[in-house]
């Protein structure tokens, strides 16, 4: 295939409630969007990084950037390209994982519609609907975050993450459970807000009967979270540590970690993250499908990866309201605490023009 050019553009959408993690509060999502089009047919790519370095090292404007000096050129200066392709192209530039699955889904997306086949089916899908969770930002204060629980739980929701810091865990975390009782499939993410000394604290946990707890410690740490692994009962799993399936092989055999979050944005792109499922899968370690509140397109290829086999525990690919009042896309509706895998060729979605004309900040066209 070849690449005419690339467009890059930045939406703005407002999220229904502000959303507050350990490192941050998000009221609202800069995305970047990359359209790749070729004679046969476009492609669309959803840039997962924040407006600002909080979540990891990339950010919305450094990733425009780097695709437009470094990874757009690259990969329009081929002949003819395709997903692998690109891989191969993007590999000589370091990091920028995030700018560079963005570039690989639109290549990815328009290389199958013109073949006529879906994203599952290229990677791999077992399923034609996944169960969905739920991710659950830090409250003003107990009753409210009940009321939060509450009302996902009545949308459908099968599982439920409680973002925690210090100062905000144990007791937000028992009052879901004594509220909700002891069936409800409950996890905590803490985005890295804890250090090893915490252990003893982090233990306390334990009572809970959570699924998991995600990242307490820092993204560099793997040998603490070995440590402390051997310190708590409840299964630790890791996002921020993980960015490619060597990390996850490493996590593993170190005993970092039990469970993976697989984020195809921070490991660099569906076909690795489709890797880190491999990986994770032959040494029988549990995977889910993150989240980065991203937009239909994103979250059409996340529904897409968590359809693959190994995707064991419900992802936090929940629906478009969770996040936006209007998506760019078709908005994903949970029904039976499900959403459907799209079945069409490439992600299966695309914006819807009006939206996207309303939502456009700017945009940008790279000639190949
Ligand atoms: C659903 C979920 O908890 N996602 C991330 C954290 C997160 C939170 C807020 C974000 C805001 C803008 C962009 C990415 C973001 C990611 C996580 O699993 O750690
Ligand atoms: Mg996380």
């Amino acid at each position: 295939m070849k690449i005419t050019g690339v467009e890059l553009r930045r939406i703005a959408m407002p999220l229904v409630a502000p959303f507050r993690t350990s490192f941050g509060t998000e009221t609202a999502r800069d995305v970047l969007l990359v359209r790749v089009v070729t004679p046969e047919s476009e492609g669309w790519g959803e840039c997962v990084a924040m407006s600002e370095p909080l979540y990891s090292s990339e950010y919305a404007d450094g990733a425009a950037d780097v695709l437009r000096r470094f990874l757009v050129p690259a990969v329009t200066a081929l002949p003819d390209v395709d997903a692998y392709g690109v891989e191969r192209a993007l590999a000589p530039f370091k990091g920028h994982r995030m700018a560079k699955t963005a570039l690989e889904c639109a290549v990815l997306d328009a290389e199958l519609r013109a073949a006529g086949r879906s994203f599952g089916s290229f990677l791999g899908a077992a399923r034609d609907r996944v169960p969905c969770g739920v991710s659950v930002g830090i409250m003003d204060s107990v009753p409210r975050l009940l009321d939060a629980v509450s009302a996902y739980l009545e949308a459908g929701y099968v599982r439920v993450k409680l973002k925690i810091e210090p100062g905000w865990d144990l007791v937000p975390v028992r009052a879901v459970r004594e509220r909700f009782g002891d069936d409800l499939l409950l996890q905590v993410d803490a985005n890295a807000a804890y250090t090893l000394s915490d252990a003893p604290h982090l233990a306390r946990l334990d009572e809970f009967g959570l699924l998991l707890i995600e990242q307490p410690l820092g993204e560099e740490d793997l040998v603490q979270h070995a440590a402390l692994a051997r310190r708590l009962n409840t299964p630790l799993c890791l996002d921020e540590s993980i960015l490619s399936a060597g990390h996850a092989a490493a996590a593993i055999s170190l005993g970092a970690c039990s469970i993976v979050n697989i984020k195809p944005g921070r490991v660099g792109g569906y076909i690795e993250a489709r890797r880190v499922h491999d990986v994770c899968r032959a040494h029988g370690i549990a995977v889910w499908c993150g989240g980065m509140l991203e937009t239909g397109i994103g979250r059409a290829a996340n529904v897409a990866l968590a359809a693959l086999p190994g995707f064991t525990l419900p992802g936090d690919t929940s629906a478009s309201g969770r996040y936006f009042a209007t998506d760019v896309t078709e908005p994903f509706v949970l029904r039976d605490g499900h959403l459907p895998v799209p079945a069409g060729p490439g992600l299966g979605v695309a914006p819807l023009a009006g939206v996207l004309r309303e939502v456009t900040t700017s945009t940008e066209w790279i000639p190949a």
